[in-house]
């Protein structure tokens, strides 16, 4: 079934943190509309993975995550992650399992429309999400005997295969060489039209962010500091003061060039 408007993801005065301390200060979002990819950019320790993860359900937070008329935090945990999932920046070495066998997992995991399906039908879409994602020769391989760019990708086939509304990924390109890097961003986007599916990444290049998004949410300090199409959002004056340095920004606005100049003094 093809999601529809009323499937937009909505936050309304989320916040999080640790103990006594807010790292998430209240947030709210304009609607994402499904097939919609998002790139969450901002500085080291803005607050990122804490926000991914409360989005997530897998951290403690206040406020509102609304899919549509569903409030996602009021749910059991099961529930919401029948909607979400959240592909963390590394992947346990879970010793005993192949990479095919992970992804069995996630799949007997999360049954499509209540049901789990057939042995035979679980392996064949694991083996297409496998073969997608691009590591095919290596679904019989244990994931401990993989590289850390090899492990990444296990793990976006893991969470590919959950079929979620919402696709949260912390990093997902981090480890990978440029083939896979394109590749990953092109499958994102091609899954997010062909299943109206939301995918919100954190991403440190902001020339692949600015290629391969939608729309663009800058954090820093727990807050959002611009919010927009690439363009609007990725310019000089946003980098001066988000990331301390000057840079001159050229280009289309889906092909943005940034060319850093230099640091900018405290
Ligand atoms: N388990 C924790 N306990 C206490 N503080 C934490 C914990 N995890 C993260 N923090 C703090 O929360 C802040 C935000 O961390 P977070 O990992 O969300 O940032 P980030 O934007 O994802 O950073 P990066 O780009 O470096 O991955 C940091 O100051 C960090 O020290």
């Amino acid at each position: 079934m093809m999601a529809g408007f009323d499937d937009a993801l909505g936050v309304i005065g989320l916040s999080a943190g640790y103990g006594g301390r807010t790292i998430v200060h209240p947030l709210d979002l304009a609607p994402v509309a499904p097939g919609q990819v998002v790139s969450l950019i901002g500085p080291n320790a803005a607050g990122k993975t804490t926000l991914l993860r409360a989005l997530a359900g897998l951290h403690p937070a206040q406020g509102s995550v609304r899919l549509g008329d569903r409030d996602l935090l009021r749910l059991p945990l099961a529930d919401h992650a029948r909607f979400v999932t959240y592909m963390p920046q590394s992947l346990p070495q879970r010793v005993a399992l192949t990479v095919l066998e992970t992804v069995v997992s996630a799949l007997r995991a999360s049954p499509v429309d209540g049901a789990i399906g057939s042995d035979q039908a679980i392996l064949a879409r694991a083996m297409e999400v496998i073969d997608r994602v691009g590591i095919g020769a290596l679904a019989m391989t244990g994931l401990d005997h993989l590289s850390g760019g090899q492990r990444q990708l296990a793990s976006l086939a893991q969470a590919l295969a959950r079929g979620p509304r919402i696709l949260l990924l912390d990093e997902p390109i981090s480890a990978l060489d440029l083939h896979y890097q394109l590749r990953v961003m092109k499958l994102v986007r091609e899954l997010a039209a062909e299943r109206g599916m939301i995918a919100l990444m954190v991403l440190h290049d902001l020339s692949i962010a600015a290629r391969w998004s939608d729309r663009i949410l800058v954090f820093a300090e727990g807050r959002l500091v611009a919010d927009g199409p690439p363009a609007q959002a990725i310019t000089p004056d946003i980098l001066a003061s988000v990331y301390r340095v000057a840079a001159d920004i050229s280009g289309p606005p889906d092909r943005l060039h940034i060319d850093l100049r230099d640091i900018l003094d405290d």
